[in-house]
Protein backbone atom coordinates (compact mmCIF):
# COMPACT_ATOMS: atom_id res chain seq x y z
CA UNK A 1 0.00 0.00 0.00
CA UNK A 2 2.57 2.59 0.46
CA UNK A 3 4.63 1.50 -2.13
CA UNK A 4 1.43 2.74 -4.43
CA UNK A 5 1.09 5.70 -2.77
CA UNK A 6 4.67 6.65 -2.58
CA UNK A 7 4.32 6.10 -6.63
CA UNK A 8 1.53 7.92 -6.93
CA UNK A 9 2.93 11.01 -4.69
CA UNK A 10 5.86 11.09 -6.88
CA UNK A 11 3.55 11.72 -9.67
CA UNK A 12 5.32 9.67 -12.34
CA UNK A 13 3.12 7.06 -13.19
CA UNK A 14 4.38 4.65 -15.86
CA UNK A 15 2.07 4.01 -17.56
CA UNK A 16 2.27 0.28 -20.03
CA UNK A 17 -0.45 -0.50 -22.22
CA UNK A 18 -0.59 -4.10 -21.81
CA UNK A 19 -3.73 -4.05 -23.92
CA UNK A 20 -7.09 -3.16 -24.82
CA UNK A 21 -7.98 -0.93 -22.31
CA UNK A 22 -5.39 -2.90 -19.71
CA UNK A 23 -3.17 -0.58 -18.01
CA UNK A 24 0.06 -1.18 -15.71
CA UNK A 25 1.96 1.36 -13.75
CA UNK A 26 4.84 1.98 -11.80
CA UNK A 27 2.97 0.94 -8.99
CA UNK A 28 1.57 -2.28 -10.27
CA UNK A 29 5.14 -3.57 -10.85
CA UNK A 30 6.76 -2.32 -7.25
CA UNK A 31 3.89 -3.78 -5.63
CA UNK A 32 4.10 -7.30 -7.17
CA UNK A 33 7.90 -7.07 -6.27
CA UNK A 34 7.33 -6.80 -2.85
CA UNK A 35 4.59 -8.99 -2.15
CA UNK A 36 6.61 -12.09 -4.14
CA UNK A 37 9.58 -11.23 -3.03
CA UNK A 38 8.56 -11.08 0.55
CA UNK A 39 6.26 -14.75 0.59
CA UNK A 40 9.20 -16.56 -1.51
CA UNK A 41 11.79 -15.37 1.17
CA UNK A 42 9.30 -16.69 3.93
CA UNK A 43 7.87 -19.81 2.17
CA UNK A 44 9.92 -20.85 -0.83
CA UNK A 45 7.78 -23.89 -1.81
CA UNK A 46 4.71 -21.59 -2.09
CA UNK A 47 3.21 -21.30 -6.13
CA UNK A 48 2.91 -17.51 -6.20
CA UNK A 49 0.97 -16.39 -9.30
CA UNK A 50 1.16 -12.66 -10.16
CA UNK A 51 -0.79 -10.60 -12.42
CA UNK A 52 2.65 -8.78 -13.70
CA UNK A 53 5.24 -10.29 -15.39
CA UNK A 54 7.96 -11.44 -13.14
CA UNK A 55 11.14 -9.42 -12.79
CA UNK A 56 14.27 -10.63 -12.00
CA UNK A 57 15.91 -7.39 -10.00
CA UNK A 58 16.47 -7.91 -6.08
CA UNK A 59 14.27 -5.88 -4.96
CA UNK A 60 15.36 -2.57 -1.87
CA UNK A 61 15.52 -4.54 1.19
CA UNK A 62 12.99 -2.20 3.17
CA UNK A 63 10.47 -4.16 0.85
CA UNK A 64 10.56 -7.24 2.30
CA UNK A 65 8.16 -7.38 4.69
CA UNK A 66 9.36 -10.23 7.77
CA UNK A 67 6.24 -9.48 10.80
CA UNK A 68 3.31 -11.18 10.85
CA UNK A 69 -0.18 -9.81 12.04
CA UNK A 70 -0.21 -10.96 15.71
CA UNK A 71 -3.97 -10.37 15.88
CA UNK A 72 -4.84 -13.08 13.18
CA UNK A 73 -2.00 -15.44 14.37
CA UNK A 74 -3.28 -15.32 17.68
CA UNK A 75 -6.68 -17.67 16.10
CA UNK A 76 -6.88 -21.34 15.99
CA UNK A 77 -6.17 -22.32 12.41
CA UNK A 78 -9.14 -24.49 11.30
CA UNK A 79 -8.19 -28.59 11.83
CA UNK A 80 -8.97 -28.74 7.54
CA UNK A 81 -5.67 -26.46 7.11
CA UNK A 82 -3.66 -28.02 10.03
CA UNK A 83 -1.90 -30.95 7.65
CA UNK A 84 -1.74 -28.35 4.63
CA UNK A 85 1.76 -28.29 3.17
CA UNK A 86 3.12 -25.21 1.33
CA UNK A 87 3.45 -27.10 -1.53
CA UNK A 88 -0.42 -27.57 -1.54
CA UNK A 89 -0.88 -23.70 -1.84
CA UNK A 90 -0.95 -21.27 -4.29
CA UNK A 91 -0.91 -17.77 -3.79
CA UNK A 92 -2.97 -15.26 -6.96
CA UNK A 93 -1.09 -12.00 -6.21
CA UNK A 94 -3.16 -8.81 -7.60
CA UNK A 95 -0.55 -6.23 -6.72
CA UNK A 96 -3.04 -3.36 -8.13
CA UNK A 97 -6.84 -4.06 -8.15
CA UNK A 98 -8.23 -1.16 -10.12
CA UNK A 99 -5.14 0.39 -12.25
CA UNK A 100 -7.79 2.44 -14.51
CA UNK A 101 -9.33 4.44 -11.27
CA UNK A 102 -5.94 4.59 -9.73
CA UNK A 103 -4.49 6.37 -13.28
CA UNK A 104 -8.14 8.51 -13.08
CA UNK A 105 -7.55 9.33 -9.19
CA UNK A 106 -10.41 7.33 -7.69
CA UNK A 107 -8.23 6.13 -5.36
CA UNK A 108 -10.47 4.52 -3.24
CA UNK A 109 -11.45 1.59 -5.47
CA UNK A 110 -7.89 0.79 -5.41
CA UNK A 111 -6.79 -2.33 -3.42
CA UNK A 112 -4.00 -5.13 -3.07
CA UNK A 113 -5.68 -8.26 -3.36
CA UNK A 114 -3.71 -11.61 -1.86
CA UNK A 115 -5.61 -14.60 -2.27
CA UNK A 116 -4.95 -17.89 -1.03
CA UNK A 117 -5.77 -21.26 -2.95
CA UNK A 118 -6.04 -25.21 -1.02
CA UNK A 119 -6.90 -27.88 -4.16
CA UNK A 120 -8.09 -25.15 -6.39
CA UNK A 121 -10.90 -23.27 -3.58
CA UNK A 122 -10.40 -20.34 -2.88
CA UNK A 123 -9.97 -20.43 1.21
CA UNK A 124 -7.98 -17.21 2.28
CA UNK A 125 -7.34 -14.28 1.13
CA UNK A 126 -6.19 -10.44 1.86
CA UNK A 127 -7.54 -7.25 0.87
CA UNK A 128 -5.97 -4.20 1.27
CA UNK A 129 -7.17 -0.67 0.60
CA UNK A 130 -4.45 1.68 0.87
CA UNK A 131 -6.53 4.93 0.16
CA UNK A 132 -9.56 3.90 2.87
CA UNK A 133 -11.03 7.32 3.87
CA UNK A 134 -8.25 9.13 2.21
CA UNK A 135 -10.79 12.08 1.11
CA UNK A 136 -11.72 12.44 5.12
CA UNK A 137 -8.81 11.79 7.16
CA UNK A 138 -4.99 13.00 5.51
CA UNK A 139 -3.00 10.50 7.06
CA UNK A 140 -4.32 6.88 7.35
CA UNK A 141 -2.70 4.22 6.20
CA UNK A 142 -5.75 2.32 4.79
CA UNK A 143 -7.22 -0.90 5.56
CA UNK A 144 -6.83 -4.84 5.55
CA UNK A 145 -9.17 -7.09 5.06
CA UNK A 146 -8.89 -10.41 5.63
CA UNK A 147 -10.97 -13.76 5.45
CA UNK A 148 -9.80 -17.52 5.79
CA UNK A 149 -12.94 -20.33 5.01
CA UNK A 150 -13.82 -21.60 8.38
CA UNK A 151 -11.94 -19.25 11.03
CA UNK A 152 -14.15 -16.14 10.01
CA UNK A 153 -13.17 -12.58 8.60
CA UNK A 154 -11.35 -9.61 10.04
CA UNK A 155 -10.52 -5.85 9.64
CA UNK A 156 -14.08 -4.73 9.30
CA UNK A 157 -17.36 -4.60 10.35
CA UNK A 158 -19.37 -7.12 8.01
CA UNK A 159 -22.75 -6.05 6.92
CA UNK A 160 -26.05 -7.62 5.48
CA UNK A 161 -27.90 -5.53 2.50
CA UNK A 162 -30.64 -3.75 3.44
CA UNK A 163 -34.11 -5.49 3.16
CA UNK A 164 -36.77 -4.56 0.41
CA UNK A 165 -34.16 -3.41 -1.95
CA UNK A 166 -31.60 -4.45 -4.78
CA UNK A 167 -28.52 -2.64 -5.25
CA UNK A 168 -25.89 -4.48 -7.87
CA UNK A 169 -22.22 -3.41 -8.40
CA UNK A 170 -20.31 -3.78 -11.32
CA UNK A 171 -17.78 -2.62 -13.91
CA UNK A 172 -17.03 1.47 -14.65
CA UNK A 173 -14.43 0.37 -17.37
CA UNK A 174 -15.12 -2.23 -19.19
CA UNK A 175 -18.88 -2.54 -19.64
CA UNK A 176 -20.47 -3.54 -23.02
CA UNK A 177 -24.18 -4.31 -24.21
CA UNK A 178 -23.99 -7.86 -22.73
CA UNK A 179 -22.78 -6.47 -19.24
CA UNK A 180 -25.71 -4.35 -19.59
CA UNK A 181 -28.10 -6.86 -20.63
CA UNK A 182 -27.10 -9.06 -17.74
CA UNK A 183 -27.88 -5.91 -15.13
CA UNK A 184 -31.17 -5.25 -16.53
CA UNK A 185 -33.02 -8.39 -15.99
CA UNK A 186 -32.69 -7.90 -12.70
CA UNK A 187 -34.31 -4.50 -12.75
CA UNK A 188 -32.28 -3.29 -9.90
CA UNK A 189 -33.06 -0.42 -7.67
CA UNK A 190 -29.40 0.74 -8.35
CA UNK A 191 -26.70 0.07 -10.05
CA UNK A 192 -22.87 1.21 -8.65
CA UNK A 193 -20.50 1.14 -11.12
CA UNK A 194 -16.99 1.47 -9.39
CA UNK A 195 -13.99 -0.07 -10.12
CA UNK A 196 -12.08 -2.81 -8.94
CA UNK A 197 -13.37 -6.45 -8.06
CA UNK A 198 -11.60 -6.34 -4.61
CA UNK A 199 -13.55 -2.54 -4.26
CA UNK A 200 -16.87 -4.32 -5.83
CA UNK A 201 -16.55 -7.24 -3.15
CA UNK A 202 -16.52 -4.77 -0.04
CA UNK A 203 -18.94 -3.45 -1.29
CA UNK A 204 -21.12 -6.42 -0.87
CA UNK A 205 -19.06 -7.43 2.64
CA UNK A 206 -20.39 -3.92 4.17
CA UNK A 207 -23.99 -3.91 3.13
CA UNK A 208 -23.71 -1.64 0.16
CA UNK A 209 -24.64 -3.67 -2.24
CA UNK A 210 -26.44 -7.15 -3.13
CA UNK A 211 -24.75 -8.62 -5.80
CA UNK A 212 -21.80 -7.72 -7.55
CA UNK A 213 -22.90 -8.77 -11.45
CA UNK A 214 -20.13 -9.24 -14.50
CA UNK A 215 -21.02 -11.03 -17.74
CA UNK A 216 -17.50 -10.79 -19.27
CA UNK A 217 -14.31 -12.46 -19.43
CA UNK A 218 -12.30 -9.53 -18.03
CA UNK A 219 -11.41 -10.60 -15.12
CA UNK A 220 -8.43 -13.02 -14.33
CA UNK A 221 -7.85 -15.67 -11.40
CA UNK A 222 -6.21 -12.89 -9.14
CA UNK A 223 -9.08 -10.47 -9.45
CA UNK A 224 -11.43 -13.24 -7.46
CA UNK A 225 -9.27 -15.47 -5.38
CA UNK A 226 -8.94 -13.14 -2.63
CA UNK A 227 -12.48 -11.30 -2.45
CA UNK A 228 -14.04 -15.11 -2.95
CA UNK A 229 -12.43 -16.48 0.23
CA UNK A 230 -13.34 -13.76 2.40
CA UNK A 231 -17.15 -13.46 0.89
CA UNK A 232 -16.94 -17.19 1.25
CA UNK A 233 -15.59 -17.09 5.16
CA UNK A 234 -18.35 -14.57 5.67
CA UNK A 235 -20.85 -16.61 4.20
CA UNK A 236 -21.42 -14.93 0.58
CA UNK A 237 -20.79 -16.56 -2.55
CA UNK A 238 -18.66 -15.84 -6.01
CA UNK A 239 -19.37 -18.43 -9.08
CA UNK A 240 -19.38 -17.19 -12.61
CA UNK A 241 -22.39 -16.73 -14.04
CA UNK A 242 -23.71 -20.47 -14.69
CA UNK A 243 -23.24 -20.82 -10.96
CA UNK A 244 -19.82 -22.55 -11.21
CA UNK A 245 -16.82 -22.31 -9.11
CA UNK A 246 -13.83 -21.60 -10.66
CA UNK A 247 -10.55 -23.23 -9.64
CA UNK A 248 -7.68 -21.73 -8.52
CA UNK A 249 -5.29 -24.52 -9.20
CA UNK A 250 -1.62 -23.58 -10.62
CA UNK A 251 -2.55 -25.09 -13.57
CA UNK A 252 -5.49 -23.01 -14.42
CA UNK A 253 -6.03 -20.61 -17.24
CA UNK A 254 -5.83 -17.28 -16.03
CA UNK A 255 -9.40 -15.65 -16.81
CA UNK A 256 -12.88 -15.84 -15.70
CA UNK A 257 -13.88 -16.36 -19.14
CA UNK A 258 -17.58 -17.44 -17.86
CA UNK A 259 -18.55 -14.03 -15.50
CA UNK A 260 -18.90 -13.20 -12.23
CA UNK A 261 -21.35 -13.27 -10.02
CA UNK A 262 -21.28 -12.66 -6.44
CA UNK A 263 -23.87 -12.48 -3.85
CA UNK A 264 -23.58 -11.09 -0.01
CA UNK A 265 -24.23 -13.18 3.16
CA UNK A 266 -28.48 -14.16 3.50
CA UNK A 267 -29.05 -13.87 -0.26
CA UNK A 268 -30.54 -17.07 -2.85
CA UNK A 269 -27.65 -17.16 -5.08
CA UNK A 270 -28.98 -20.02 -7.13
CA UNK A 271 -32.30 -18.57 -7.36
CA UNK A 272 -30.72 -15.13 -8.46
CA UNK A 273 -28.58 -16.58 -10.98
CA UNK A 274 -31.84 -17.71 -12.86
CA UNK A 275 -32.78 -13.94 -13.73
CA UNK A 276 -29.75 -14.15 -16.02
CA UNK A 277 -31.30 -14.21 -19.26
CA UNK A 278 -30.14 -17.27 -21.59
CA UNK A 279 -28.40 -14.68 -24.27
CA UNK A 280 -25.89 -13.49 -21.63
CA UNK A 281 -25.08 -17.41 -20.96
CA UNK A 282 -25.01 -18.10 -24.52
CA UNK A 283 -22.19 -15.04 -24.53
CA UNK A 284 -20.44 -16.71 -22.35
CA UNK A 285 -20.47 -20.39 -22.25
N1 LIG B 1 -11.02 -6.26 -20.03
C1 LIG B 1 -10.16 -6.28 -19.02
N2 LIG B 1 -8.83 -6.20 -19.24
C2 LIG B 1 -7.97 -6.22 -18.20
N3 LIG B 1 -8.32 -6.30 -16.91
C3 LIG B 1 -9.62 -6.38 -16.65
C4 LIG B 1 -10.61 -6.37 -17.67
N4 LIG B 1 -11.81 -6.45 -17.08
C5 LIG B 1 -11.58 -6.52 -15.77
N5 LIG B 1 -10.26 -6.48 -15.49
C6 LIG B 1 -9.62 -6.59 -14.17
O1 LIG B 1 -10.62 -6.88 -13.23
C7 LIG B 1 -10.80 -5.79 -12.35
C8 LIG B 1 -12.27 -5.59 -12.12
O2 LIG B 1 -12.85 -5.12 -13.32
P1 LIG B 1 -13.68 -3.77 -13.32
O3 LIG B 1 -12.92 -2.75 -12.54
O4 LIG B 1 -13.84 -3.43 -14.77
O5 LIG B 1 -14.95 -4.15 -12.68
C9 LIG B 1 -10.14 -4.62 -13.04
O6 LIG B 1 -9.80 -3.64 -12.11
C10 LIG B 1 -8.99 -5.28 -13.72
O7 LIG B 1 -7.99 -5.61 -12.76
P2 LIG B 1 -6.61 -4.76 -12.67
O8 LIG B 1 -6.97 -3.34 -12.42
O9 LIG B 1 -5.92 -5.43 -11.53
O10 LIG B 1 -5.93 -4.98 -13.98
MG1 LIG C 1 -4.27 -5.13 -14.65
MG1 LIG D 1 -7.31 -6.80 -10.84
MG1 LIG E 1 -3.97 -5.54 -11.05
Amino acid sequence: GKIIKDVMSRGELGIVEKGKNDLQTEADRSAQRCIIASLSHQFPDLTIIGEEEPSHFEVPSDWLMTDFDPEVLSKKCPEEFLTVSEKDIVVWVDPLDGTSEYTQGLLDHVTVLVGVSVGGKAVGGVIHQPYYNYQTKSDTNGRTLWGLVGLGTGGFSPECPPYGKFIVTTTRSHSDGIVQKALDAFRPDEILKVGGAGHKVMLLLEGKAHAYIFASKGCKKWDTCAPEAILTAWGGKLTDIHGNSYDYDKEVEFPNKQGVFATAKGLDHKTLLKVIPQEVLNALP
